[in-house]
């Protein structure tokens, strides 16, 4: 048997990571034939809770799971780690913007990302969940000095699936024959889903997005709002999905997307698009090689350019605040 390769998850215990925790296990993280071995990370109170889940794991009896070990110290749960899945933070609430969660969950990724800097291993690929997911990644990212920027990632895969749904259902074909949709921008409802380059079952996306109603009146806000929507009829936020979207981020992120299209990631800006260096903005990106790259050379108009750019200043206030509070 290969070496299992290292994943810790953090927030373990929480409704995301019980439906994570499993399908990693399963082989579909990474891939079938890949042995991992589970840490998880999670403040003293979730233990007991993520012990369970353990016990749950055990009795899968997942041919590709090697073991499993539970930590409440981020230094430890991160030794060694090759996939890192930040998904522990203080979920939004009905009414509750994610702005009001900057400092709570600032807190949380500071201390998350120097123990990653101190006992990760040299190929540890970050992707954050914990929502404000940008400004938690880049507040990671900032406190591991010795990890390469690109490692760290922040997840907009789910919006990018959302995207492709909606797109599919509008034009009657199914979501396999939806394309190169993008999504841009900060993981809140700022972020802009983009269908104009998009390929709808072999048509153009700009087609679609010429019903301008549809466009800004259905399409974009039902994308944007997802989260809340969720959270509105669950009574709790999204995660399933959410944990389906992790699961599609760090596959193709190790794997490679497919050619002929493209998805969505939140990465740090070389700035590509005007979107300034060091930003962790969501663009359309391709996996090469198991490193995420900007699609290069798409036509922005005055209308996406506009989304763009708003959904872009309210990732630099988010910046702004968390500098002016001492985190990055
Ligand atoms: N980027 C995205 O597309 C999405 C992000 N989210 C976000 O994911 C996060 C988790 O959501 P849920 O699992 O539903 O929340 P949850 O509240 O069910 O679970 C969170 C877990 O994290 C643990 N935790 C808190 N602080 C921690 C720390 N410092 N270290 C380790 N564990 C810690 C808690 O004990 C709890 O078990 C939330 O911030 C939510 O807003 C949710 C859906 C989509
Ligand atoms: O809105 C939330 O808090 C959960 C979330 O990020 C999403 O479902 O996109």
């Amino acid at each position: 048997m290969t070496t299992p390769v290292n994943v810790t998850v953090t927030g373990a215990a929480g409704q995301i990571g019980y439906a994570l925790l499993f399908r990693i296990a399963a082989g579909q993280l990474l891939g079938p034939d890949v042995p991992v071995r589970l840490r998880l990370l999670e403040i003293p109170q979730g233990v007991k809770a993520a012990e369970g889940t353990a016990m749950e794991l055990d009795d899968c009896a997942f041919p590709l799971l090697a073991g499993i070990d539970i930590f409440d110290d981020p230094r430890a749960g991160f030794e060694g780690a090759n996939v890192g899945l930040l998904v522990g933070a203080r979920p939004r609430g009905p009414g509750m913007e994610r702005g009001d969660l900057l400092e709570a969950n600032g807190g949380i990724f500071k201390p998350q990302g120097e123990a990653i800097n101190a006992g990760a291993a040299d190929d540890v690929r970050v992707l954050v969940v914990g929502n404000p997911a940008n400004t938690n990644a880049l507040i990671a990212a900032s406190n591991a000095p010795d990890v390469p920027k690109d490692r760290f990632t922040a997840m907009t895969r789910l919006d990018h699936n959302r995207a492709l749904t909606q797109v599919a259902k509008r034009a009657g074909v199914p979501v396999s024959e939806v394309r190169k949709v993008s999504i841009w921008g900060n993981h809140s409802a700022t972020q802009y889903p983009d269908i104009f380059h998009a390929d709808v079952a072999g048509r153009p996306g700009a087609e679609l997005a010429a019903d301008s109603a549809w466009l800004t009146g259905e399409f974009i806000p039902t994308v944007a709002k997802r989260g809340a929507a969720i959270i509105e009829a669950r009574g709790a936020s999204s995660a399933a999905s959410a944990a389906n979207a992790a699961i599609d981020h760090v596959f193709d992120w190790v794997n490679g997307t497919p050619e002929g299209d493209w998805t969505s990631a939140g990465i740090v800006s070389d700035g590509s698009y005007g979107v300034p260096e060091g930003l962790m903005a969501s663009f359309p990106v391709v996996s090469r090689g198991g490193r995420w790259e900007i699609v290069q050379g798409l036509e922005i108009s005055d209308f996406s350019r506009e989304r763009i750019d708003a959904s872009v200043a309210e990732l630099i206030e988010e910046r702004d605040a968390v500098r002016s509070l001492g985190l990055i």
